[in-house]
């Protein structure tokens, strides 16, 4: 995604309203999005940068940044993309910028002041990122320094003692006393993946999918759940939408909707 300013009309913002998180929410109200191909992929290889969105449906991306406390990705994205992880809808000021918020559990993105996220956080057009990472974690004390510097910070949670990772839940409580009450989770395919498994899934408010016309083919992040299997071990599907609105933007779909059953309504 290039540096321009961007603009998404009001029309079609009024059309995601009712998948927005509300303008005050005390609770973390939690948006999945992401853009996929055809073929259900986030790009076309692991560490590979890929363009997905075409112009509108990329406006709408930052529209929904304008519209959540601070936006979450993995690891895996940070080192593949160098994200800058700001809004750059047009009129969207400093104060206005979402927190970007990397889930790095062993320390594995070794950003630089060359990073972009750094660089936009430096010259006011987005914040310095939270980065959650495991308790017990040796920081190096350069990157605390050059990320507090910059206006962010590190944020240790304890691992899950059964599946060894850091839990969703603690994640939004941990970002909830941090004044975060909305969050878009953005990818990669391991972190959109084990938000939609069982254990978390009910976790989810919102999903909003841009699909752009186009398959990648084999060997790319792929976004698919684990396989469920029913009482007697039948497959089931793993998740599905309902109450969906299926929005036109160039030559992309946007599809928006919430989880079938895994919150009361
Ligand atoms: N089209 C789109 O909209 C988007 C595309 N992308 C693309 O996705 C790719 C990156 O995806 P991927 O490689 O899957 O990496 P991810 O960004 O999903 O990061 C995965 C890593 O995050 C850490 N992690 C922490 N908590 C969790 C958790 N609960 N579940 C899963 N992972 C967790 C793990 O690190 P550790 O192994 O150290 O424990 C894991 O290896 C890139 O190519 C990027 O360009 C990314 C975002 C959006
Ligand atoms: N909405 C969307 N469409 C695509 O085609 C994408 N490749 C992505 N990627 C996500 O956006 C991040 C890059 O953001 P910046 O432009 O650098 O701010 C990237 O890290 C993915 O999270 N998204």
């Amino acid at each position: 995604m290039g540096d321009q300013t961007l603009t998404f009309p009001r029309l079609e913002a009024d059309k995601l309203e009712p998948h927005l998180p509300p303008r005050e929410c005390s609770t973390p109200f939690v948006t999945l999005t992401f853009a996929t191909s055809l073929d259900s992929a986030l790009s076309l290889a692991p560490g590979t940068r890929t363009a997905l969105s075409g112009p509108q449906s990329k406006a709408m991306t930052h529209y929904l940044r304008s519209r959540h406390d601070a936006i979450c990705i993995g690891v895996g994205t940070a080192v593949a993309d160098d994200p800058g992880l700001n809004c750059r809808i047009q009129g969207v000021g400093a104060t206005q910028q979402p927190r970007p918020v990397v889930i790095d559990p062993n320390l594995r993105w070794q950003f630089t002041r060359q990073s972009k996220v750094l660089q936009l956080a430096k010259s006011g057009r987005g914040l310095a990122p939270f980065i959650i990472t495991t308790t017990g974690t040796a920081l190096s004390p350069e990157q605390q320094d050059l990320l507090e510097e910059h206006g962010g910070k590190y944020i240790a949670l304890d691992r899950d003692a059964v599946t060894q990772r850091v839990q969703w839940r603690d994640i939004l409580l941990a970002l909830q006393s941090e004044g975060l009450h909305s969050l878009m989770v953005e990818g990669g395919g391991e972190v959109i993946n084990s938000l939609l498994e069982p254990g978390a899934n009910h976790l989810i408010d919102s999903v909003i999918v841009t699909i752009a016309p186009t398959w990648l083919g084999r060997g790319g992040v792929v976004v698919s759940p684990a396989r469920r299997v029913d009482a007697h071990g039948h497959p089931i599907p793993a998740a599905r939408l309902a109450d969906t609105n299926w929005i036109p933007l160039g030559e992309d779909v946007v599809l928006c909707g919430r989880l079938a059953g895994s919150k009361e309504t």
